[in-house]
């Protein structure tokens, strides 16, 4: 019998691919199922095992499943665009509900019974709360967020039925930053996330950012996100993974520092990052989004050994503003190898 490993979808993703570098870094064995829609080959820095697929593929996620003997399954593959899912909702339904059914369904058919599974803090929606709790009413007001919920609906009925299996869902907050070494960080060409959005705005990738609303009930008119930096939520991960093989219960975990930061506030830190200022406008409410959404995170602290570490918004907006720069470099010299090689007649592969 192999060796035991982790299955992580969407491990070539952005979240995804931070999560497989600490699992490699602390020895554990991965491999990998992703489509490649929104994730890179690229940011796989250790070689890991990856399968070239979709996970909707019944085929596919059979063939791996048989071919491996999984410890633990790590769920990333999904949609994740919250205004696209308003004007395409069955696509979410579809790659984030029916598809995560699939891999839950040959969990369950081979016997893997961790699953750490990525959920999201728009579950929460709008809220009147300074801080959400697990326990805070859920009122998801867009598709995104309600697929991910009939997902949490789906894994808890799956551990009714099967005592056996144990799963973590983490509610995300917003998540932000890249690897401290520069080595991997978000590469969607077409981000929405706001702090990408602001680098790249800053760099001259675009012209300018806009701001989404500036009536809503916060302190200065913006909306107020807990941004959490891609290092630490990797480690909550690993620190579930941990929690599951020592027999710990099905939970439901906030990953959020348990600070709002408006808009406005993010933009300053982008600005100073960058040490100049950058263009802003101010334009309408985009649809889909809450006002504010804060994570209480005491039950993490408690039942993971999880601290943040990068918890400074300085810390998150800095390691994205230098991956963007590092993202520019290379793009850069790609163009100067291009048109060296086209000036010297050579085929360009
Ligand atoms: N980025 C955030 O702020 C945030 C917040 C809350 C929750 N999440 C959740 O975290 C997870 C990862 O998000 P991310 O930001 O890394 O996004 P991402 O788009 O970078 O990663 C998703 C990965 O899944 C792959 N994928 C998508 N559909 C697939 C399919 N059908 N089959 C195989 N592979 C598929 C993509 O190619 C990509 O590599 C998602 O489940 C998302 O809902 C993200
Ligand atoms: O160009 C931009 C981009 C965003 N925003 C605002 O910035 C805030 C954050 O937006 P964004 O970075 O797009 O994240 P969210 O829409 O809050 O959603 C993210 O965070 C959620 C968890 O809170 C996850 O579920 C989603 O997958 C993830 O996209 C929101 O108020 C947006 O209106 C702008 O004003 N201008």
């Amino acid at each position: 019998m192999p060796e035991s490993s982790i299955l992580v979808t969407g491990g070539c993703g952005y979240i995804g691919s931070h999560v497989v570098r600490q699992l490699s870094e602390c020895g554990y064995q991965v491999v990998i199922i992703d489509n490649l829609s929104t994730g890179s080959k690229e940011n796989l820095i250790y070689d890991e095992k990856l399968v070239v697929g979709d996970i909707s593929d019944s085929k596919l996620v059979e063939s791996v499943f048989s071919q491996y003997r999984f410890d633990a399954v790590f769920h990333f593959a999904a949609s994740i665009i919250v205004p696209e899912s308003v004007k395409m909702p069955l696509k979410y339904y579809r790659n984030n509900t029916v598809n995560s059914i699939n891999i839950f369904d040959a969990c369950i058919r081979y016997g893997v019974n961790k699953i750490v599974f990525s959920s999201t803090a728009a579950v929460y929606g709008e809220n009147e709360l300074l801080q959400v709790t697990e326990d805070s009413p859920l009122n998801p007001t867009n598709p995104y967020a309600r697929s991910k919920l009939m997902d949490e609906y789906v894994l808890s009925d799956m551990r009714a039925a099967l005592p056996n299996l144990s799963y973590v869902i983490l509610r995300y907050f917003n998540v932000a930053g890249s690897d401290l070494l520069g080595r991997i960080g978000p590469r969607n060409p077409n981000a929405t996330h706001l702090i990408k959005v602001a680098c790249e705005a800053a760099l001259g990738i675009r012209d300018k950012v806009t701001i989404f609303g500036t009536d809503y009930p916060t302190h200065d008119g913006t909306c107020i996100r807990d941004y959490i930096h891609v290092e630490d939520l990797a480690k909550a991960h690993l620190e579930s993974y941990r929690y599951l093989r020592d027999g710990g219960d099905s939970i439901v975990l906030n990953c959020g520092y348990g600070r709002g930061l408006s808009v406005r506030e993010v933009l300053k830190a982008v600005e100073l990052a960058h040490r100049k200022p950058i263009k802003v406008s101010e334009g309408y409410r985009r649809i889909g989004d809450v006002s504010s959404v804060i994570a209480n995170s005491n039950r993490i602290k408690k039942l993971l050994n999880w601290r943040p570490v990068y918890e400074d918004i300085s810390s998150i907006v800095e390691s994205a503003y230098h991956w963007e720069k590092k993202l520019i470099r290379n793009s850069n010299s790609e163009r100067r190898i291009f048109s060296v090689n086209q000036s010297l007649g050579r085929e360009v592969t």
